[in-house]
């Protein structure tokens, strides 16, 4: 079985096509809002599935305004914005996260969400929501997003992948030099009353050796700010990466933990990265080192963490992200962090300032927007990407399908049967995902029955058409 695709967002000549089962075998398309969700028995029979539903293929495209949007977590103005400047103006905006039932309720007739960091997307939420299009998170991670989920039941994911970087990078190198100043005892000395005038544990960061665990865009940008002040920067990451500036690779992590005075986190949240800084770990630091972790909480083990700076084997640490964070401002936070002099704690705002969230808003606002109107998942973070042009003139048919042999011949081959001329064809597939997308010029005889046909081949995981 072929798995490959035409390139991205390229026109697939037409002998490609006829001869679908070589290029791939499940791409799908779907135009706005006339979909067919499936439950998990109705994944293994397609077939029987799609008939059940079939009804919901001879609606036409859903029109803006049935299209209902949920937004949790006071996602900026800026997304609304936009969302409404392009005709979606059934939203619902929650300040909070939700979880548990609550969140099903909320979503169950959802067709986009929109999340940042908080709220937990699992397999059993995903599976209540059955009408659910596509997945925003205005933020960066997206480990709260049960992607595979996701994608099996034709979901694609979109985040933000750029637009806090810069706040981030700007946080950590702040909190390097009050870490490195011994500034967080300081101030709780004045705040006591206390006038501890004294250059002892004071240093400035010029000369210092920064380690950064992950190079990627976060890391990258600390690491210029940082030689901007005179700071030697090491680093450690599991892909190859160019080296900014004067910036040196490390081999090992525990060549850097070796050698920095300040060691600052900033991985994604995968199984390999859990537990990444441990009691091990820190025994490897520099006597008198500082840790900042502002990339996700599981990354630091904080009882390890806790122990070392009760103990002064660290002098500090700075920390956003924490195991267990509270889901809103109502919940008490807990940690053994709290209370330590040494400790700067903020409460997972590594991204949050106005100039951020107002991109954030903007960016996955657009890219939601482009899915339905268009259906291109360029950036979609679990899906296979297709760049589509704008849908103008044409009837766009966009099908998800299981990437399982023969479904490609299968539409194409009921294109043909029902002499209907393909303007455009777009696919690209992944080893569990087929998504294709069929420009057709209007055409009466892609009517309902055909679209009900479309809809019923075995392995399709979601239909809908642009009209
Ligand atoms: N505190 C906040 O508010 C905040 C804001 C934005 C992002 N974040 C977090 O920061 C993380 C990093 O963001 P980014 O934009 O730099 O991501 P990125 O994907 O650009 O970079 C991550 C880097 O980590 C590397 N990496 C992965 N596993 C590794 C390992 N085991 N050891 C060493 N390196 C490893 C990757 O190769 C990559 O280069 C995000 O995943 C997110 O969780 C937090
Ligand atoms: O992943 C991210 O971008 C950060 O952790 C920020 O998350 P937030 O939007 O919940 O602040």
């Amino acid at each position: 079985m072929a798995t490959g695709a035409a390139g991205v967002g390229k026109v697939i000549p037409r002998a490609c096509r006829r001869a679908s089962t070589d290029i791939g075998d499940s791409p799908c398309f779907s135009g706005q809002g006339s979909m067919i969700p499936k439950t998990g028995a109705a994944r293994q029979s397609g077939r029987r599935a799609c008939r059940k539903k079939g009804s919901v293929v001879s609606n036409l495209s859903l029109p803006k305004d049935k299209i209902r949007i949920v937004l949790l977590e006071n996602i900026h103005d800026t997304a609304v914005a936009y969302l409404q400047s392009r005709g979606y103006h059934n939203i619902e905006r929650l300040k909070g996260a939700l979880d548990g039932d609550a969140l099903i309720d909320k979503i169950r007739d959802a067709h986009m969400i929109g999340i940042r960091s908080r709220t937990h997307l699992t397999r059993e939420v995903l599976d209540g929501a059955e009408k659910l299009l596509t997945v925003g998170c205005f933020c960066i991670g997206t480990n709260q997003v049960d992607l595979d989920a996701a994608k099996e039941k034709g979901v694609p994911v979109f985040n933000a992948p750029y637009s806090n970087t810069r706040s981030v990078a700007e946080l950590v190198v702040a909190e390097a030099i009050m870490l490195i100043r011994g500034i967080p005892q300081r101030n709780w000395g004045c705040h006591e009353g206390g006038w501890d005038k004294s250059a002892d544990g004071s240093h400035e960061v010029r000369g210092k050796t920064l380690g950064l665990v992950g190079y990627g865009h976060i890391g990258s940008q600390v690491s210029v700010l940082a030689e901007s002040f005179g700071m030697s920067v090491i680093y450690y990451d599991i892909v190859e990466k160019l080296a900014i500036g004067n910036a040196r690779p490390c081999d090992s992590l525990t060549a850097l933990l070796e050698q920095a005075d300040v060691v600052s986190l900033h991985v994604p949240d995968t199984p390999e990265t859990r537990g990444l800084i441990g009691a091990n770990e820190i025994a490897a630091m520099k006597q008198g080192a500082h840790l900042i972790n502002a990339s996700r909480g599981l990354v630091v083990d904080i009882d390890a963490l806790a122990t070392a700076l009760k103990s002064e084997k660290l002098a500090g640490a700075a920390i956003d992200v924490f195991p267990k964070e509270p889901a809103s401002a109502k919940e008490i936070f807990e940690s053994p962090l709290r209370g330590l002099r040494n400790v700067l704690l903020t409460p997972h705002v590594g991204g949050s300032t106005v100039e951020a969230q107002a991109g954030i808003g903007r960016e996955v606002a657009e890219k939601l927007v482009k899915y339905s109107d268009d259906g291109s998942t360029l950036g979609a973070v679990n899906f296979p990407e297709v760049a589509l042009p704008q849908q103008a003139k044409v009837t766009r048919f966009l099908h998800i399908h299981r990437n399982v042999p023969g479904v490609m011949s299968q539409i194409n081959d009921l294109f043909s049967r029902h002499d209907i001329n393909i303007s455009g064809q777009y696919l690209m597939t992944d080893p569990q995902v087929g998504y294709v997308v069929v420009d057709v010029q209007k055409d009466l005889k892609a009517g309902e029955g055909f679209r009900k046909a479309l809809a019923a081949i075995p392995g399709t995981l979601r239909f809908r058409f642009l009209n």
